[in-house]
């Protein structure tokens, strides 16, 4: 679970209560298959090494072959969660893959969805999913910010990338820690941070008001998943609490004025 001797909770969060957000899987099936293992193997590793959030991420997988993976990861979180005794959820995102979460969520499958700027608009993506699932929305300015809590129905922000990434060609600048101090205050709901965050620099994000950090490469690729998530968190180890659920807001309530550069 989140530290709770950290800095107060985010406004927004109580959505996430009770979860333990530090460490923010996001899978690459590429990478773990040429690591020898499957997604769903080495999801299982990293929630035994401490990740409390999951996310199927396959830019290449055609409908029914995603579908088959997400049911795979969500199956490997209930199983590792059932095995070390973890009564919290470890929530599962689907990312951009709206129309597959919506079949698993007819399924009975617990399953969330994370989208970015060029995705499907979340407005819609809440319509097509319900209530009840977690919406992660891609942000990375204040502008971004606004236009998702103005929208409505969005639990937290990715913010990226961070350092530079193999990953992923991303257009945008690397941001820094500073800026993800910055863009975590100005946010008036939760942050992860994400891009080119491993064991070596996982520990200059701690304290920033990130309430975790996502990681492709620095699991899928490393030779022990459990391990490296381990050294993760490990570095990570200073996050804000969920805990307290005072002078929270609601993530559907209207949101209130930004505040001149300041934390709200
Ligand atoms: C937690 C989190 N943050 C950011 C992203 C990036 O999403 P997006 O901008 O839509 O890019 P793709 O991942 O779809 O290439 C993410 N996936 N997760
Ligand atoms: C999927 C993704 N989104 C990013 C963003 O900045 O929005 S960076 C990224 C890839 C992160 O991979 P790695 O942990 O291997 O650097
Ligand atoms: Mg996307």
């Amino acid at each position: 679970m989140t530290d709770p001797a950290a800095a107060p909770a985010p406004p927004g969060a109580p959505r996430l209560l009770g979860l333990d957000t530090a460490l923010y899987l996001v899978t690459d099936s590429a990478m773990c298959r040429a690591a020898g293992r499957s997604v769903a193997q080495t999801v299982a590793l990293a929630v035994e090494g401490g990740a409390g959030l999951v996310q199927v991420r396959d830019k290449h997988a055609g409908e029914a072959e995603f579908d088959e993976l997400a049911r795979s990861v969500v199956a490997a979180v209930e199983q590792t969660r059932d095995r070390l005794g973890i009564d919290h959820e470890i929530p599962v995102f689907l990312d951009d893959r709206v129309a597959s979460a919506r079949r698993l969520l007819d399924e009975g499958l617990r399953v969330h969805v994370h989208v970015g700027q060029d995705d499907e608009p979340v407005e819609r993506v809440r319509t097509a999913i319900g209530p009840e699932p977690l919406l992660g929305l891609s942000a990375s300015n204040e502008q971004e910010f606004a236009a998702g809590e103005a929208a409505g129905g969005v639990n937290l922000f990715g913010v990226g990338p961070v350092w530079a990434t193999q990953t992923k060609d991303v257009a945008r600048a690397a941001l820094g820690p500073e800026r993800i101090r910055e863009l975590a205050a100005a946010a008036r709901l939760p942050i992860v941070a994400i891009g080119g965050i491993g064991a070596g620099n996982a520990a200059e994000l701690a304290g920033s008001g990130a309430i975790g950090v996502c990681v492709v490469s620095a699991i899928c690729a490393a030779p022990d998943p459990r391990a490296a998530a381990q050294r993760i968190r490990a570095a990570f180890a200073e996050t804000p609490h969920l805990d307290d659920p005072a002078h929270l807001d609601e993530p559907s309530d209207p949101p209130a004025p930004h505040p001149a550069g300041g934390t709200p």
